[in-house]
């Protein structure tokens, strides 16, 4: 029977993924370990691990195929084999909207609380409605992009013609369903980047001016990079990283987007860098620091899965000893722009709050821009001024 084939695969990659690697990459493995699996094997088996990783760490007393046909249930409005093998009375339910579908799990299984799927003690940040943000790790993101004003009527319509359901949503952002092979659609790299749609508004915090001279200190493969770049090319910039691979792709990203003056520098925040940048003085800093990443996780539900809860003090650590190691290099009146894809206060708020007793620093503004409405990530963004 087809349906035991189901079970058969999703518990083969379940009792294969350790959450070591990124779900993502590790199923890129699998499957070319596992050849015999057809496209449509291969979609099943994303499609249920995928869902059961979204159910968190809710109903963890249940066996793991009992979990997976709920999570299907929530996570899809069309049935799986396992859900109707394993869930049957859910059947009708599934086309419904969440609110009722969580409402209707409960009364099937009483000991289900939304909450445990995020079942974290540390304090989310101010403003988050916690029910739509658990609603939303259900679901998906989109896949944004950023373009330039003048390229965007041409993108759009390209895209348009592929049959691809595409949403305008600013003068530069379009949002595009996930999994949507653009790099077929738009040929030319140098048109568009992929960047969340939270992450493209952390610039309306920045404010460059022609040859300033940034530092994007947390810099990886560039995406606050390339974004700075793009609300003021002359702007000058430092990007660096304690990962010398990022830095390769971030050379790899701005030669691709014909941008040729940057410098890049691997640094490793936690040391002291006096030798090497004890001349620099810059405009404004970007500190997009290391964080549990937890505003993602919509996307990235293995991470919901494993994570520990004590991993969040240690980012914090992470984060203060690096805004530490930077402030000294900013010029005095300049902002550093502190920003995380975390929703939890002590890696937010409470980060900033740190940061204003020990160092001249003056709040302008801070925000968690939530994503959660508009199937994206979230993020948060404060500018602190020194004085
Ligand atoms: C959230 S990511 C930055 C994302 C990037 N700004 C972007 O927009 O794509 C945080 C980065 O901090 C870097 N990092 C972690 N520890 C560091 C350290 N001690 N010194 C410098 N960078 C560090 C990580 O390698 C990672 O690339």
């Amino acid at each position: 029977m087809k349906v035991h084939h189901h079970i058969r695969a999703f518990e083969q990659v379940l009792a294969s993924y350790d959450g070591k690697l990124p779900l993502h990459r590790h199923l890129v493995v699998y499957f070319k370990q596992n050849k015999q699996m057809g496209s449509s094997d291969r979609r099943w088996a994303s499609r249920y691990i995928y869902s059961y990783f979204r159910l968190g760490k809710a109903l963890a007393e249940l066996p793991a195929l009992e979990r997976l046909a709920i999570a299907d249930f929530l996570c899809n409005t069309d049935l799986s084999l396992i859900t109707d093998h394993i869930f049957p009375t859910a059947a009708e339910h599934v086309a419904k909207p969440n609110e009722e579908k969580v409402a209707f799990v409960k009364k099937q299984y009483p000991s289900f609380e939304i909450a445990a799927i995020f079942p974290f003690e540390a304090q989310l940040s101010e403003g988050i409605d916690q029910q739509a943000f658990l609603l939303s790790l259900f679901v998906q993101p989109n896949l944004f992009i950023r373009v330039r004003e003048t390229h965007l009527p041409l993108i759009k319509a390209r895209i348009e013609e592929a049959g691809v359901a595409v949403q305008e949503l600013s003068d530069t952002t379009l949002a595009l369903p996930n999994g949507t092979k653009l790099e077929q659609i738009v040929t030319d790299a140098r048109l568009y980047q992929v960047q969340d749609l939270s992450s493209q508004k952390t610039g309306a915090y920045f404010q460059p001016q022609p040859y300033d001279y940034w530092w994007d200190c947390c810099a990886a493969s560039g995406g606050k990079s390339l974004l700075i770049h793009s609300l003021e090319p002359k702007v000058k910039l430092l990007a660096s990283d304690v990962r010398e691979t990022s830095l390769g792709n971030l050379q790899e990203r701005f030669i691709a987007a014909g941008i040729n003056d940057f410098q890049k520098k691997t640094i490793d925040l936690l040391q002291n860098n006096d030798q090497i940048l004890h001349h620099y003085e810059f405009d404004g800093i970007l500190l997009d620091a290391p964080c549990s990443g937890a505003g993602t996780w919509g996307r990235t539900p293995e991470m919901l899965y494993f994570f520990e809860e004590y991993k969040v003090a240690n980012y914090v650590k992470l984060q203060k000893a690096i805004a530490e190691n930077v402030v000294k290099y900013l010029k005095p009146g300049k902002p550093l722009i502190y920003m995380t894809c975390s929703v939890f206060k002590q890696e937010n708020e409470e980060v900033v709050n740190y940061l204003l007793e020990k160092f001249p620093l003056k709040l302008e503004r801070m925000e968690l821009i939530k994503g959660y409405n508009n199937k994206a990530d979230s993020m948060f963004v404060a500018r602190l001024i020194k004085q």
